[in-house]
């Protein structure tokens, strides 16, 4: 099946999110915290509003399971907030109010399905936060499988010094990426083992997202000597479809060892590095598996690399 018109709304929500998330970082974003103490701002909320609007349009048959929820932002005293959420959509969006842009974010409360898409407004919050890496991050999953992925990054460095990636990959058609500014797809790779200078391997950047000193060692264990490269957000799946790093690490950190992944901080990110030559798995070399619910309930750890080094990686592990 081809997924032409999928693509090409993904695309074009994800570059109307990613303008917003950049006006919004511009004014230097206060964090807002959720329950489990983590950050969100205004752009997380904006950039979710955005693209459930977009997809809700088009394929409103769809569920969209999505990272932020609109009942944190209900409250009376939430009310600035909302509306400042609101004035940056209206930029985009100029029939929103109040009401709808809520009712758009509470698109993304869908579930696990047969078909559905999936979202992450901003992965990389305290990257967006600390004026880093952090991207936006939408996938179409159907019968388990993703099948279309778009990642926009507006702060990966393009070779000519200006910032701001797209990445983008469907299903058997390879991937591809594009200044996030306008500009044509050009195909990406993995890079080759042989490529020395290629050895790197990425991870994130906060500590208690990984287990860094683990992580080294497993690099090390399959020949990566260089200091790992820390970026936040599925920026890190993009540096290793096109070819800076043959590696990602993401396992259990011991400050949360019973943490189970979210599947909107990988869908995009793994089908753009599939289909660039590359491969992921859990710890276990088990496949990653998104039919059953937000959470890998079933997965541990996170494993991406260029393929051929994957098996010794998962030896190291073992
Ligand atoms: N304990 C633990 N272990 C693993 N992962 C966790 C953990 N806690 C949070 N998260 C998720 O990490 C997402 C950000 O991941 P990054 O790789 O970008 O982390 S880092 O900022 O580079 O450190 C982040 O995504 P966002 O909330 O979208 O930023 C979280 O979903
Ligand atoms: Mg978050
Ligand atoms: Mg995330
Ligand atoms: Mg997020």
């Amino acid at each position: 099946m081809s997924y032409e018109k999928e693509k090409q709304v993904a695309i074009d929500a994800a570059i109307a999110a990613a303008k917003l998330c950049q006006q919004v970082r511009q004014a230097i974003p206060a964090a807002m915290e959720k329950t489990d103490k983590s950050p969100v701002t205004v752009a997380d909320y904006g950039s979710q509003a955005l693209i459930c609007k977009a997809i809700g349009d088009m394929f409103g048959d769809d569920p969209i399971v999505a990272e932020e929820d609109a009942a944190d932002l209900s409250t009376s005293e939430m009310a600035p907030q909302l509306a400042k959420v609101t004035d940056y959509v209206k930029e985009l969006v100029p029939e929103a109010t109040p009401e709808a842009v809520k009712s758009w974010i509470d698109r993304g409360n869908g579930e696990v399905a047969p078909r559905y898409w999936t979202l992450d407004p901003i992965d990389g919050t305290k990257g967006f936060l600390r004026q880093d890496q952090y991207a936006v991050a939408l996938a179409l999953v159907e019968s388990g499988q993703v099948k279309v992925g778009v990642l926009a990054c507006p702060a990966m460095p393009l070779e000519n010094g200006e910032c701001g990636i797209l990445y983008v990959a469907v299903r058997g058609e390879g991937a591809f990426m594009a200044p996030l500014a306008g500009g044509d797809l050009q195909p990406i790779r993995v890079a080759d083992i042989g490529d020395a200078a290629n050895l790197r391997f990425v991870e994130s950047v906060e500590s208690g997202h990984g287990d860094q000193s683990r992580q080294s060692a497993v690099a090390k264990a399959v020949g990566i000597t260089a200091d790992s490269l820390r970026m936040d957000s599925q920026a890190k799946y993009g540096a290793v479809a096109s070819g800076q790093a043959v590696l990602y690490l993401r396992l259990p950190s011991p400050k949360s060892p019973n943490y189970r992944e979210k599947i909107w901080d990988h869908a995009a990110g793994t089908i753009v590095v599939e289909e660039a030559g590359g491969r992921i798995t859990d710890m276990h070399g088990k496949p990653l598996d998104f039919s059953i619910g937000a959470k890998f309930a079933n997965n541990q750890g996170v494993v991406v690399s260029n393929g051929t080094i994957h098996e010794k990686v998962l030896e190291a592990l073992a």
